[in-house]
C-alpha cells in the first residue's frame, strides 16, 4: 500500500476498497473530493421558527415514545423545547434507538421538516446525538459515496488527508492576479468546509469563485499536457519532404475534372507546410459533408509518394475505403503509381500478394481497412498515413499504424507524417479543449455550384406521396437513396428489414431498377452493387446505414430515410450528405413515426433547420454530451472532472492563454501544476 494511502478504520481492507470504488487513493483524491451540497449544523434551531421544508437541528427532550403497529411497525416519538413541540417518526429502528429515547435527557436531534403547522410538524428519521457538543463553525460537507460508505467515514478521511496534505500554490502570484482565482489552499477549504453564510446554490451550482479556482486549474492541466505532448511529438523525427520535385502532384491536378475551391488550396498548403517539417505531423482535415476532403489527401500522398515514401490510406468500413481505393486508382494509375488494396475479406492469395507487394515496395499507395494494422503487414518505407473518419478508431489502432512506418534511420526513430480526417465536425469549444495536441485544417467552402439539400419531414402515412417523387426523380434521370431504418436491438431484424423494405419497393416501382445493399454482403457482393449504382445501372439503391461516410455518386439527388427519429444527429447529417453532391437540386426527406419523444423532434428540427455541419455538431454536442461525442476514450475527455467546456467556454479560453504564459516564463510553475493533477494519467493524452 502506497506510504500515504488514507486508511483510518478498524477494518481499513474493506473502506479502502470502498474509497477506491470512488477513485479515492492518493490524499490529493480527497482533498479533490469536493462535496455535492452541504448541510447547516452550525446553529440550534428553535421550534417557534421551523417550516417544512427546513434543515433544522433542535434541542430538547423527548417527552413520550411508543412503537405502533398500525398500519405498520414504527417508532413515534414527541419532542419538546421551550419554545414548541414535534413529531419524531422512524420506520426503521434499532432497539437501540427506542432505549435511547426511553432514556430522557436532553438531546440533539437533526432532520428535515415535513408536515404542516396546522398538522403538526415532524421529523423522519431524524439522526439524534448527544446534546451541548460544540457546533461545527463551517457547513457541514456532504460527499459523493458510494452503498456502505457513510458520510462521516468520508468527512474524516478528507479532513485527514487535508491535515496532511501541503496545498501550495502552484500558480505564480501574477497569474492569479492577472486571473483574478483565489488562493488555492484557500478555494479547496472554502469547497469542503465553506463559511456560515456562502451561499449554498453558488457552492452547489459551481459558481462560487472557489470553483472558478479549481476548474481553472484543471483545464490548466489539460491545456498544458497536451502542450506537452505536442512538444514531446515536435522532438520526435520524422522525413522531411521536399516540395521541390511537384510533377506528380501538378500532373494530378491537371487531371481532375474541376480545379480545387480556395478552402482546399488553403489546407493543401498548410499539410505541405507540415510535411516539409523534420518532426511528424499530426493533422486533423475537418470537412462538411462532400466538401472535397479526398481530394486533397490525394494530393498530400502524391507529395509523400514524389518523395520516395509509400503511403497508406486507413477507413473504419469496406464500402469507405473501397470508394477511396477506386477513386485513388483513378488519379494515380495513369501517373504510374501502384495503388493496392488491402481488407480483411480478400482472398488468402490475394491477401498474400498485397502484403508482399507493400512489404517489397512495389505498391506505393495502400488503401484498406483495419487489416492495414494486422501484424504481417510491413511496409517498406512508410511516410505518410492518412487515417479517414479517424474518430471512429481507437488511439490504439491508429498508433499500430503509425508503428508500422517507423524506422531506425541512424540509430534515430522516424515516425510517419499523418492526417486525419474527420466529416463529422468537431465544435470549437471541443476541439479546443481535447484536440490542443493536433493542428486543425477545415475546408470550409463546399465546391461551387452546390445548392443546399432541402430537407422535408414527413410523417410515415404520406410513403405514398413518396413513391410519385421517387417515379418523378427516376424520369428526369436521377438516382434514388432509401436508408431503411435502424434497428439497434438486432442486426439479423435490420437484415430482415433491409430485404423487406427492398421487396416492396420493387413492387410498387415496377419501372425502376433498384439494387438493395447492406452489411452482410460479401465484399464481392457490395462491391457489385454499389458499381452498379455508380455507373447508372441502378435507380435505386435501399440500404442500411452501410452508405453512412464516403459514398460518393453526384447524380443521386433524392434520399429517403426511413424512422428517420430513430438515427442520431451526426449519422443523419452524414446521410443527408450523399445527396447534394453534384449541380442537381437534391432532397432529403425524413420519414418518421409518431409518437416522437422530445429529443427525437428536437434532431429532426435541427435537421429541418440547418444544413450546415458545424451547427450540427454543436447541437449534437448540446444533446448528448461531450463523451458521447467523442467517443473512444478520446484525447483527454477522462480528465474533465469539474469543468464544463460547454457552460466553462470562457475559462476554457483563459486556461489556453494562461498555459501559454506558464510554458514561457514559469517551467517551474507548469512541473508543480501537472505533476498536481496529472498524476497516473500520462495515457489519456497521448495520441
Ligand atoms: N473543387 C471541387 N470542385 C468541384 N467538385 C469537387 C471539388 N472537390 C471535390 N469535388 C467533388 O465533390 C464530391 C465530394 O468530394 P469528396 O468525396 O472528396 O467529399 P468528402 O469531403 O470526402 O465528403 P464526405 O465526407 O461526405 O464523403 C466528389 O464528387 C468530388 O469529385
Amino acid at each position: 500500500m502506497p506510504a500515504n494511502v488514507v486508511s483510518q478504520s478498524s477494518r481499513p481492507g474493506l473502506l479502502d476498497k470502498k474509497f477506491k470504488s470512488l477513485g479515492l487513493e492518493y490524499d490529493f483524491d480527497f482533498v479533490l473530493h469536493l462535496p455535492l451540497r452541504y448541510e447547516d449544523e452550525t446553529a440550534i434551531h428553535k421550534i417557534s421558527q421551523i417550516y417544512p421544508g427546513m434543515s433544522v437541528q433542535l434541542e430538547g427532550v423527548v417527552t413520550h415514545s411508543e412503537v405502533i403497529f398500525k398500519p405498520r411497525k414504527q417508532l413515534l416519538a414527541t419532542f419538546k423545547d421551550d419554545t414548541g413541540q414535534i413529531s419524531l417518526r422512524w420506520i426503521h429502528f434499532y432497539p437501540s434507538q427506542q432505549k435511547m429515547l426511553e432514556k430522557g435527557g436532553l438531546i440533539r436531534i437533526r432532520g428535515e421538516v415535513r408536515g404542516s403547522s396546522m398538522w403538526g410538524f415532524e421529523l423522519i428519521h431524524p439522526k439524534i446525538s448527544k446534546a451541548g457538543e460544540a457546533l461545527p463553525k463551517t457547513l457541514t460537507p456532504v460527499y459523493p459515496t458510494t452503498e456502505g460508505l457513510a458520510q462521516p467515514s468520508i468527512r474524516k478521511a478528507v479532513l485527514a488527508a487535508l491535515s496532511r496534505t501541503v496545498l501550495d500554490d502552484t500558480l505564480p502570484e501574477v497569474i492569479q492576479q492577472k486571473y483574478q482565482l483565489p488562493d488555492f489552499a484557500q478555494a479547496i477549504q472554502a469547497l469542503h468546509h465553506p463559511a456560515v453564510g456562502t451561499d449554498p446554490e453558488s457552492l452547489t451550482q459551481k459558481l462560487h469563485p472557489a470553483w472558478l479556482r479549481i476548474k481553472f486549474d484543471e483545464l490548466l492541466a489539460q491545456q498544458l499536457a497536451l502542450a506537452a505532448a505536442r512538444a514531446a511529438r515536435q522532438q520526435k523525427k520524422s522525413f522531411p519532404m521536399s516540395l521541390k520535385p511537384g510533377k506528380l502532384a501538378a500532373s494530378l491536378l491537371a487531371g481532375l475534372e474541376f480545379s480545387l475551391t480556395a478552402a482546399q488550396k488553403k489546407v493543401i498548403d498548410e499539410i505541405n507546410h507540415d510535411l516539409q517539417q523534420a518532426y511528424p505531423m499530426h493533422r486533423l482535415l475537418q470537412g462538411d459533408v462532400g466538401s472535397g476532403k479526398t481530394v486533397v489527401a490525394a494530393m498530400a500522398a502524391a507529395t509523400a509518394l514524389e518523395n520516395g515514401f509509400q503511403v497508406a490510406i486507413m477507413a473504419p468500413t469496406e464500402i469507405l475505403a473501397e470508394q477511396h481505393f477506386i477513386k485513388m486508382k483513378k488519379w494515380f494509375d495513369p501517373l504510374g503509381i501502384e495503388v493496392a488494396w488491402l481488407s480483411g475479406s480478400l482472398r488468402a492469395k490475394a491477401k498474400q500478394e498485397a502484403v508482399d507487394s507493400i512489404a517489397n515496395g512495389k505498391a506505393r499507395l495502400v488503401i484498406g481497412t483495419q487489416a492495414l494494422i494486422q501484424k504481417n503487414v510491413d511496409f517498406q518505407l512508410l511516410g505518410l498515413m492518412i487515417v479517414d473518419e479517424q474518430h471512429r478508431f481507437g488511439v490504439g489502432q491508429r498508433l499500430s499504424l503509425s508503428r508500422k512506418g517507423e524506422h531506425l534511420l541512424q540509430n534515430q526513430y522516424m515516425v510517419p507524417h499523418q492526417l486525419n480526417m474527420s466529416a463529422t465536425p468537431i465544435p470549437r469549444s471541443l476541439a479546443m479543449t481535447f484536440l490542443a495536441d493536433l493542428e486543425v485544417s477545415v475546408i470550409d467552402e463546399l465546391p461551387p455550384g452546390r445548392t443546399p439539400v432541402i430537407t422535408k419531414l414527413f410523417s410515415d402515412n404520406r410513403r405514398d406521396e413518396l413513391l410519385a417523387h421517387v417515379r418523378h426523380e427516376v424520369k428526369k434521370g436521377r438516382q434514388v437513396y432509401w436508408v431503411c431504418p435502424l434497428v439497434e436491438e438486432s442486426e439479423v431484424l435490420q437484415l430482415q428489414t433491409a430485404v423487406d423494405t427492398h421487396a416492396r419497393l420493387q413492387e410498387e416501382l415496377t419501372d425502376v431498377r433498384s439494387g438493395l445493399l447492406h452489411g452482410r454482403l460479401n465484399t464481392q457482393e457490395k462491391a457489385k452493387v454499389m458499381g452498379d449504382f455508380v455507373r447508372h445501372d441502378l435507380d435505386l439503391l435501399v440500404a442500411t446505414t452501410v452508405i453512412e461516410v464516403g459514398v460518393d455518386v453526384p447524380n443521386a439527388s433524392l434520399m429517403i430515410i426511413e424512422h428517420a427519429e430513430r438515427f442520431g444527429l451526426a449519422q443523419l447529417h452524414q446521410l443527408r450528405g450523399r445527396v447534394g453532391r453534384g449541380q442537381a437540386n437534391s432532397v432529403c426527406v425524413l420519414l418518421y413515426q409518431q409518437p416522437l419523444s422530445k429529443v427525437a423532434a428536437q434532431r429532426l428540427k435541427a435537421m429541418y433547420e440547418t444544413t450546415d455541419g458545424f451547427e450540427i455538431a454543436r447541437r449534437d454536442l448540446e444533446q448528448r454530451g461531450p463523451g458521447e461525442f467523442l467517443g473512444v476514450k478520446q484525447s483527454g475527455l477522462a480528465l474533465m472532472r469539474f469543468a464544463d467546456i460547454e457552460a466553462d467556454y470562457l475559462i476554457v479560453e483563459k486556461a489556453r492563454e494562461a498555459a501559454r504564459e506558464l510554458r514561457e516564463n514559469y517551467p517551474d510553475a507548469v512541473a508543480r501544476h501537472l505533476h498536481r493533477w496529472m498524476r497516473g494519467k500520462e495515457d489519456y493524452i497521448r495520441t
